[in-house]
């Protein structure tokens, strides 16, 4: 499809899923269903994942009363406009102004330069009807900082702009498809007017005299949005990370390369340590990441409460552990899929693999909901601020209990022997709660060296993130293990996911083992029994691969890949896809008698000659 036909394409499957939402009607849980069976990013993501919870969390009880009703009924559509062309990680560098006019109640919305221009958000470039504005808030001639507006952007009759406001889509993107089916936008004010009630107020106020009231709860509620969408990031990363895995695994278990001495039947690949080795950790990794992502609904959901009963204590560690794990399942997930790519040769570039547009689609997760990298420094953030509070009285709670334990864990010698020691649960726990800790004090101590905490920040930037990801991958880790104490039904399954666990577990040791012997976590010799054990339990997962993958129980139609298909019939398939070309419609291409026939013709005549 072109650009245009795709858009329009995915306005119809947006309006038809709505109308099934209301007509069968489906609960949200089923809804939700229905948006992964779509399998488009459009405009409907940002409607209920971002503006209706902007409002729902920032606005006071009458705007809700007002907007809620109109946006649940679709007869608003609103999107979340937030970055600009020259900042989207620092929010507080936003320029996009709102300055209160006490003489006609009003915010005057302004664009005052280029780089304040909104541009990214999507839904807004064609769609949307209104926005949550995010704007430096102005009063008296004060600059109180960021606060979010719900503004209308378009007329409700013809669509076309109000006046005041120019607004366009921001052009192609990354990819064939993907993520084209959205309207990402860009939008520019000129001292355009809402009424002072439009300001979202539940955080902080405008009085009609035009007093600022600051909030008396924490200014970081106004991140709220942010924060939810990141916790339902994660268990998307296990949903697209066991969709490449699946197409995957199956197709290394039907292609054949070698291995036959004397014209006889070949190895499938999947036998192949070497692929084993790159293969299984991510189908590991899509049941790690789906255990931490129901893990981390389960904390959400727990400091939502918290919040409304005006309890803030936890909200630190929902942040980092939102952040954080957003950030690590979406890079894992993104250089999986295209890990998954390779491990399909050449086959897998085909575009009927389902793979590119996986992956054209998947990557901008690493950047939008904050960049992975900002995110895990607000991660570093709290691991320091935790050390630094050790040995106040005040123990660590929640993911950074372990760091209570610090006198232990620093000096601690990992007690592995033998290779199937690391399948204990509390060693291997041990194993990488030394190494987060001692990743983070070591970041601690250098810190301290400065006299300027913030120039010693800047400074130790990389070593920050690497203690950051340390502490990620650990909860990951004992998330899974806490999985495995639970009910699970049926001792071969949890066999199996005992399997899965320690392959997860061992392969991030391999990976990082720099880490875990620099901090003497492990000896070299633990490490290689960790891969002793890991190359046993690649067999033990391997007569179960295509079970486990089967398990994600995805159709065909939804994989939309010929070398994941289910029945394996993969040879077939690609040829009535090649064929499918529209170069393939012709036996002669067109431009053969333009370009092809007179060079070759000019040759033959030299030839002659
Ligand atoms: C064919 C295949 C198809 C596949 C289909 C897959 C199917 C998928 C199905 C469904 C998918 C649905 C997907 C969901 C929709 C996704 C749509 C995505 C659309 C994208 C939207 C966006 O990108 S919106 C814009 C997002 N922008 C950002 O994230 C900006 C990042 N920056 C920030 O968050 C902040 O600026 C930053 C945190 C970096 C710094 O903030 P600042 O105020 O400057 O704070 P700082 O001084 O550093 O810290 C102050 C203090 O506050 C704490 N803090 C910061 N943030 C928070 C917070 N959120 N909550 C709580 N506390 C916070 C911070 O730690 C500091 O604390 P102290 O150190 O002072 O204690
Ligand atoms: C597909 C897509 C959809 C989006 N949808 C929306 C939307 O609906 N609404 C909306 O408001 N926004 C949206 N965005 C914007 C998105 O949120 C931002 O792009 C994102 O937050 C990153 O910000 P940035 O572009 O300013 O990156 P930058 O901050 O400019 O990042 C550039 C580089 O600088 C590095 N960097 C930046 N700051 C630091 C630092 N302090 N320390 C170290 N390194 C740093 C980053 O790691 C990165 O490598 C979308 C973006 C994409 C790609």
């Amino acid at each position: 499809m072109t650009r245009k036909e795709l858009f329009k394409n995915t306005l119809r499957k947006s309006v038809h899923a709505w109308k099934l939402i209301n007509e069968l009607p489906l609960s949200d849980d089923e809804s939700l269903m229905l948006r992964h069976f779509m399998d488009q990013p459009g405009f409907l993501d940002l409607h209920w994942r971002m503006f209706v919870p902007a409002i729902k969390g920032q606005g006071t009880e009458e705007q809700k009363q007002k907007w809620l009703p109109l946006a649940n009924k679709m007869q608003i559509i609103g999107c979340y406009a937030q970055t600009e062309l020259g900042h989207g990680s620092n929010v507080q560098g936003l320029e996009t102004t709102a300055t209160f006019d006490p003489q006609t109640d009003q915010f005057i919305l302004h664009s005052p330069t280029q780089t304040s221009s909104k541009w990214w958000p999507g839904g807004l470039g064609k769609v949307s009807t209104h926005a949550v504005i995010y704007a430096r808030l102005i009063t008296d001639g004060k600059d109180h900082g960021v606060h979010g507006f719900i503004v209308q952007l378009r007329n409700m009759d013809d669509h076309s702009p109000l006046p005041g406001i120019t607004i366009g889509d921001i052009g192609v993107k990354f990819g064939n498809g993907a993520y084209n089916s959205m309207d990402n936008g860009f939008l520019m004010f000129d001292k355009f007017c809402i009424p002072r009630d439009q300001m979202l107020m539940r955080l902080s106020k405008v009085t009609r005299e035009g007093k600022y009231v600051p909030s008396d709860v924490p200014r970081q509620l106004m991140y709220g949005t942010m924060v939810s969408v990141r916790q339902t990031i994660v268990s998307n990363a296990s949903i697209a990370m066991a969709r490449a895995v699946c197409i995957a695994t199956r197709y290394s278990a039907v292609r054949r390369q070698f291995g036959s001495q004397n014209g006889g039947i070949e190895t499938q690949v999947i036998d192949y340590k070497t692929q084993q080795n790159r293969l299984f950790p991510l189908l590991a990794s899509a049941y790690a990441f789906r255990f931490v992502g129901e893990w981390l609904k389960w904390l959400y959901t727990d400091v939502t409460q918290r919040l409304e009963a005006s309890d803030f204590a936890t909200l630190p560690e929902a942040h980092a552990c939102t952040a954080g794990l957003k950030s690590m399942t979406t890079s894992a997930t993104s250089d999986g899929i295209e890990e998954c790519r390779k491990l399909c040769g050449g086959h897998g570039y085909l575009w009927c693999s389902g793979l590119p547009e996986l992956f054209a689609v998947y990557v901008p997760a690493c950047t939008y909901e904050g960049d992975n990298v900002v995110l895990q420094l607000q991660v570093a953030r709290f691991l320091m601020k935790t050390v630094s509070q050790l040995g106040s009285g005040k123990a660590p709670a929640g993911t950074t209990a372990y760091m209570g334990r610090a006198k232990h864990l620093l000096q601690c010698r990992s007690s592995i022997r033998k290779a199937e020691d690391w399948l204990n649960p509390a060693m291997v726990l041990e194993t990488f709660e030394a190494r987060a800790l001692r990743m983070a004090v070591s970041c601690a101590n250098n810190l301290s060296k400065f006299e300027n905490q913030e120039q010693g920040f800047s400074e130790l930037l990389a070593d920050l993130v690497e203690a950051a990801i340390a502490h990620c991958q650990l909860i990951v880790v004992s998330k899974f293990i806490v999985k495995l104490e639970g009910e699970i039904k049926g001792k071969g399954v949890k066999n199996q996911l005992k399997n899965l666990c320690y392959i997860y577990a061992l392969h991030l040791i391999h990976k990082h083992l720099g880490d875990f012997l620099s901090t003497n976590s492990i000896t070299s010799e633990q490490a290689s029994l960790a891969n002793h054990q890991l190359r046993s339990l690649y067999t033990q997962v391997r007569p179960n691969a295509v079970a486990l993958v089967d398990a994600f129980d995805y159709t065909d139609h939804y994989l939309g890949s010929v070398l994941g298909r289910y029945d394996g019939n993969v040879y077939p398939k690609l040829f009535e896809e090649a064929l499918k070309d529209p170069l393939n419609d012709t036996v002669v291409p067109d431009g053969y008698h333009e370009y092809i026939r007179p060079l070759i013709k000019q040759h033959l005549r030299s030839a002659r000659l």
